[in-house]
C-alpha cells in the first residue's frame, strides 16, 4: 500500500495488517468489518459483494469492501471454505471514551484446524489440528529413512495426542494416520529438505503451512508442555520419551495460542500418546477401498448420513459426541479380544433389553454437544444459550441414570460407577439464567430476577425511568394540546420529542430544538434530559453488570471441564453401544465371536451396505471359512459382475465389525482376531501423483507383501489387470504363491481373478482353495447366481455383461467370433493373444509380428559373426522401441 491515505486510520490498518499478510484482515470499523487493498479485491470476489475505494477522488483511491459485523459469521464460513484464513480485528475500546483513534487488536484468527464455533462444524466430525515433526536418518545402505512425530489437537474438544513412527515403514504409517483423523490444518517446520519432506508428496486434504523451526524445538517445546500442563515433567502422561512426539505437540500448542490469542487454554486435556498397536491398523488405501466413512467416487459428501458407507449404515447415535466416537470405533478396530468382548456384552444387553434401550435413546437426544460446550466455556466464548444447552444436557443425567442401574454388563456397570448427575451445576444454571436469554451477552435480559439484588434494583430503575417517560409524554401532549406528540429514542439522540411540522406553532418556548426533519422538529428540554440520565445510565450499569455476571458463570463453569469431559465421555460410550444395539436389531445382526485363533468362518454372511440398496431378487447371503492351516487362501474366480468384490469386501467389513464391537450382517460368525486388513481391490489411477494405474496397483501389492503378516486378512481383487494378459497373470500367480507360503508370508486371503489358470495352484500348492460365483447360462444368457461355490470358473463371461451393458450387436458378435478363435487357438497349444494387443475387427487374428519373417530369412551362413551380432543388436532395439 502506498502513503496515498495517510489518515491515521489506515496507518493503524497497514500496521496491523503487516502481522497477517496471509489473511484476509476483517478491520472493525463501526457497524461493519472492512476489508481494503489486496483483500478487498479477492474477498469481494470470493463473497460476492460489492468492491468500492476509499477516498476516491484521489489520484490513488483504495480498494474497499464490507460487511456488516452482525453478519460477519457467514462471510467468514464462506472464505474459510474457499480455503483463507480471516484475521478479526475488533475494537478494543469503546469509541465513545477513546481520546482521538480508537485502539484495535486482532482478537481471533480463523483458520481451518482452529475453529471453535458451531457455526463452523459439522457436529458429527471431528476437526483436527495436526503438526508433524522430522527427523532424517540415513540408513547404513546410503537410503534415506525419517522417523516422524505427529500431535493432534481438536481445539473444540480440547483432545489431544502425541505419537511416532519410526523404522521402514514409518513413512507409510504416518500417512495411513493421517487418512483416518483427516487433519483440517497441517503444520510442519520450514526448513525440511526435501527427502525429509518426501510424506507430503500426495497429501490433498489439510490446509498445509510451514513454521518456523524454532516452534518444533524439543526442550523450548518440553517446556511449553510442561507449562501448559502444570507439571514437572512430562513422565506422568507416558510421552516424556517421545521426543519428536513433544516436538509436534508444541508446535500445535504455539500455533493455538497465535491464533487464539486471547483465549486460555485450560480446556486441552493433558497428551494422550497413541500407540501403533492398541488398534487394527486400517491403511488410507483400505478405508477408501471399504467405503468406511467416504462413498467412493464422492469423496466430499458427508459422510455420516450417506447409505453407501458402513459408518452411514451403522450410525444410529443421537448425540454429536457419539458419531463422532463411531467414527474413531469404526477407524480403529481393537485387536484385542477381551476388550472386544466387553464392548459385544455391552450391545447385546441393550439390544436385548428393548425398553431401557428405547428410553436411554430418548434421554440421549436431548442431550447436546457437552464436549465442545465446555471448550466455549474455556476459551471464553460461549453465549448464555451455550450455557443453558448445557443445563439441558446435564438435565437428562438423572434419566440416564435411572436405566443403566438395571443394566450390569461390565461396560455399562463401568460407567455407572460414580456417576456424576451434575445437579449442581444444573442447579447453578438454572438459578442464574433466564430460560428466554439472548444469544448475545450484550443484548442484556440474560439473568433471572432474584439471582442477584443489584441486577433487580437495575432493572426497576430501568423499569420505572420508561414509565416516567411516558409519563412525561402524557404530560406535554396535554401541555402542548398537541396529540401527537412523541418522546422517541435513538443511538444518536438519546430521548428527544418530535412534533409533526403542522403543530409548530403550539411549541412551548422551554423546548430546545436538536434536530429538523421534513415533516417534524425535534425537541429537548431540561427535564427530559434529567430523566434520559437516569434511564440510560441503568440500562448500561444493567447491561455491563449482566455482562460481567454472566462471564464469571462462564468462568466458574469452566472449571468443571473436566469433570463434564468425563461425563461426555460416559454418554458418548453409551449413545455408541446403544446405536450399535439399535441396528444390530433393526438389520438383523448376530453376536459375532472374536477370538484368539486363526479362522474366519462366516454363515450367510452379507454385505452391510449393499444389502441395504434396492436389489430386485434381494441380497444372497454366503457363507466364508478361511483357515490359516489348511484353506488360507481362497481363489475366487466368477464372471464380472457376478458379486466378486461385494464378496470380498462383506467379509472385510464383517471382521472389522467384529473387531469395533458391533454386530455383523450374518446368522453366525467367528473371527480369529486379525491385526490390518489389506486390500487391493479395482483400478485407480494416480494422475496427481504421477503414477499410472499399473504402477498404483503394483505399489499397493508391494505394501501389502511387505506389511502383512499371519494375522492380517487381504483381499485382492483383480491383481494384474492393469498390463498385458502374461505378464498379469505371472504377476498373479507369483503374489499368491508368496501369500500362500508360510515361510514368506502365509496370512488368510480372498483372491478374486480372471486368470482362470490360477485355478491350476489349488493342485500345485497347499493351503489354497478354489471358489467360484455361480451362473446360470439359459438360452445364451446368463442368470447370475450370487452364490459362491467350491470349484474354479471356466469361463468369464465379459462378452454376455458387455451385452448387458448395451455394447451394439456388431460389436458383440465379433468379440464372439474373435474369442471362438482365441480359444481354439489357445487349445491347439498357441499361445493366446496378448489382450492389450488391438483386436482388427476386418482381419482374422493378429498377423504374426513382421521381425519373425525378417529373421526366418536371414542368410546366416554367408554373415560374419560380427554381422551377425550387429543385426541381432538392431533388431533388439527395433523391439525395445516398439
Ligand atoms: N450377494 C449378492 N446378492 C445380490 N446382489 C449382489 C450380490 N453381490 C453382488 N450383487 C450385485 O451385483 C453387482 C455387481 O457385484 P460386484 O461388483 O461385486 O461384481 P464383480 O464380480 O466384482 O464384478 P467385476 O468383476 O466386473 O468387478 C453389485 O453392484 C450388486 O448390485
Amino acid at each position: 500500500m502506498g502513503d496515498a491515505d495517510g489518515t491515521p486510520l489506515m496507518r493503524q490498518y497497514r500496521d496491523i495488517k503487516q502481522a497477517y499478510r496471509d489473511a484476509i484482515l476483517f478491520f472493525r470499523v463501526g457497524d461493519f468489518y472492512e476489508m481494503f487493498q489486496e483483500d478487498a479485491v479477492e474477498a469481494s470476489k470470493l463473497l460476492s459483494i460489492a468492491l468500492t475505494s476509499r477516498d476516491k477522488s484521489s489520484g490513488t483511491p483504495i480498494p474497499l469492501c464490507g460487511v456488516p459485523y452482525h453478519a460477519a459469521t457467514n462471510y467468514i464460513a464462506k472464505l474459510l471454505r474457499a480455503g483463507r484464513t480471516v484475521a478479526l480485528c475488533e475494537q478494543v475500546e469503546d469509541p465513545k471514551l477513546a481520546k482521538g483513534l480508537v485502539r484495535r487488536e486482532v482478537v481471533r484468527l480463523y483458520t481451518p484446524g482452529t475453529l471453535i464455533d458451531s457455526e463452523f462444524l459439522p457436529s458429527t466430525e471431528s476437526n483436527v489440528l495436526a503438526a508433524v515433526s522430522v527427523r532424517l536418518r540415513s540408513a547404513g545402505t546410503g537410503r534415506k529413512d525419517c522417523s516422524y512425530g505427529l500431535a493432534t489437537l481438536e481445539v473444540s474438544t480440547g483432545d489431544y495426542w502425541l505419537s511416532e513412527f519410526h523404522g521402514p515403514q514409518a513413512e507409510a504409517a504416518l500417512r495411513d494416520e493421517l487418512a483416518r483423523l483427516e487433519p483440517r490444518e497441517l503444520l510442519f517446520p520450514e526448513n525440511l529438505s526435501p527427502d525429509e519432506l518426501q510424506w507430503t508428496a500426495d497429501l490433498t486434504g489439510p490446509r498445509c503451512c510451514t513454521q518456523p523451526a524454532t516452534w518444533f524445538d524439543q526442550e523450548q517445546g518440553r517446556i511449553a508442555l510442561q507449562e501448559q500442563f502444570h507439571v514437572h515433567s512430562l513422565e506422568a502422561f507416558g510421552c516424556h520419551i517421545l521426543t519428536l512426539g513433544i516436538q509436534a505437540g508444541a508446535a500445535v500448542l504455539r500455533y493455538v495460542r497465535e491464533t487464539q490469542p486471547s483465549a486460555p487454554l485450560d480446556h486441552i486435556r493433558p497428551p494422550r500418546v497413541r500407540q501403533d498397536d492398541d488398534a487394527m491398523h486400517l491403511d488410507s488405501v483400505t478405508i477408501r477401498n471399504l467405503e468406511l466413512v467416504k462413498p467412493a467416487g464422492r469423496a466430499e459428501e458427508s459422510s455420516n448420513q450417506s447409505p453407501y458407507t458402513l459408518l452411514g449404515i451403522l450410525d444410529r447415535t443421537v448425540t454429536a459426541m457419539g458419531s463422532r466416537l463411531l467414527r474413531e470405533w469404526l477407524l480403529r478396530p481393537l485387536v484385542n479380544s477381551a476388550a472386544i468382548e466387553v464392548r459385544l456384552t455391552a450391545v447385546d444387553e441393550l439390544k436385548r433389553q428393548i425398553d431401557i434401550r428405547v428410553r436411554l435413546r430418548t434421554a440421549l437426544r436431548i442431550v447436546q454437544d457437552i464436549s465442545r460446550l465446555c471448550s466455549r466455556m474455556s476459551l471464553g466464548v460461549a453465549n448464555p444459550r451455550d450455557v443453558l444447552a448445557l443445563k439441558i444436557s446435564v438435565s437428562s443425567l438423572p434419566a440416564i441414570q435411572a436405566e443403566l442401574s438395571a443394566l450390569d454388563s461390565p461396560l455399562i456397570a463401568d460407567l455407572r460407577s460414580s456417576w456424576d448427575n451434575a445437579q449442581d451445576l444444573y442447579e447453578l444454571i438454572e438459578g442464574a439464567i433466564e430460560q428466554e436469554a439472548p444469544v448475545s451477552i450484550r443484548d442484556g435480559s440474560i439473568l433471572k430476577s432474584g439471582f442477584h439484588p443489584e441486577v433487580d434494583e437495575l432493572r426497576k430503575a430501568s423499569r420505572e425511568g420508561k414509565g416516567w417517560i411516558a409519563g412525561l409524554e402524557a404530560k406535554e401532549r396535554e401541555r402542548t394540546g398537541v396529540e401527537s406528540l412523541k418522546i422517541r429514542y435513538n443511538q444518536v439522540f438519546g430521548y428527544y420529542i418530535e412534533l409533526t411540522k403542522a403543530n409548530l406553532g403550539k411549541v412551548p418556548p422551554d423546548y430546545i430544538r436538536k434536530q429538523t426533519l421534513v415533516n417534524a422538529e425535534r425537541f429537548m428540554t431540561t427535564e427530559l434530559k434529567e430523566l434520559e440520565e437516569r434511564v440510560t445510565g441503568a440500562d448500561t450499569k444493567l447491561t455491563a453488570l449482566e455482562q460481567a455476571l454472566f462471564e464469571q458463570l462462564r468462568t466458574r463453569l469452566a472449571t468443571e471441564t473436566a469433570r463434564l469431559q468425563e461425563i461426555s465421555r460416559r454418554l458418548a460410550i453409551l449413545d455408541v453401544v446403544a446405536a450399535l444395539a439399535e441396528t444390530a436389531a433393526l438389520n438383523r445382526y448376530v453376536r459375532p465371536t472374536v477370538d484368539e485363533g486363526d479362522g474366519l468362518h462366516i454363515l450367510q454372511g452379507r454385505h452391510p451396505v449393499v444389502e441395504r440398496l434396492d436389489l430386485s431378487g434381494g441380497f444372497i447371503p454366503n457363507d466364508t471359512h478361511l483357515d490359516l492351516a489348511t484353506s488360507r487362501l481362497h481363489i475366487l474366480t466368477g464372471p464380472n459382475m457376478a458379486g466378486k468384490s461385494t464378496y470380498l469386501r462383506q467379509v472385510a467389513l464383517i471382521t472389522l465389525m467384529a473387531q469395533m464391537g458391533s454386530f455383523v450382517p450374518a446368522t453366525e460368525a467367528r473371527i480369529g482376531l486379525t491385526d490390518r486388513i489389506f486390500t487391493r481391490v479395482g483400478a485407480s489411477d494416480n494422475l496427481a501423483g504421477g503414477q499410472s494405474t499399473f504402477m498404483v496397483e503394483m505399489t499397493e501389492s508391494a505394501h501389502i507383501l511387505n506389511c502383512a503378516t499371519p494375522r492380517s486378512l487381504i483381499l485382492l481383487d483383480e491383481i494384474g489387470r492393469g498390463t498385458s494378459t502374461y505378464d498379469g497373470l505371472s504377476i498373479a500367480w507369483a503374489i499368491a504363491e508368496y501369500i500362500q507360503d508360510p515361510q514368506r508370508l502365509g496370512a488368510r486371503t480372498l483372491f478374486a481373478t480372471h486368470y482362470h489358470e490360477m485355478t491350476q495352484l489349488e493342485s500345485l500348492r497347499e493351503g489354497i482353495t478354489n471358489y467360484c460365483v455361480a451362473v446360470q447360462e439359459r438360452d445364451g444368457r446368463v442368470l447370475f447366481l450370487r452364490k459362491i461355490i467350491r470349484g474354479g470358473a471356466d469361463r468369464s463371461y465379459g462378452i454376455h455383461v458387455a451385452q448387458l451393458a448395451g455394447l451394439p450387436d456388431q460389436v458383440i458378435h465379433r468379440a464372439k467370433a474373435v474369442l471362438a478363435q482365441l480359444e481354439s487357438s489357445s487349445s491347439s497349444g498357441r499361445p493366446v493373444q496378448d489382450n492389450q494387443q488391438s483386436l482388427h475387427f476386418d482381419a482374422t487374428l493378429p498377423p504374426p509380428h513382421p521381425m519373425l519373417e525378417e529373421v526366418r530369412q536371414m542368410d546366416l551362413f554367408s554373415m560374419t559373426p560380427l554381422d551377425a551380432l550387429n543385426r541381432l543388436a538392431e533388431l533388439q532395439q527395433r523391439l525395445l522401441k516398439e
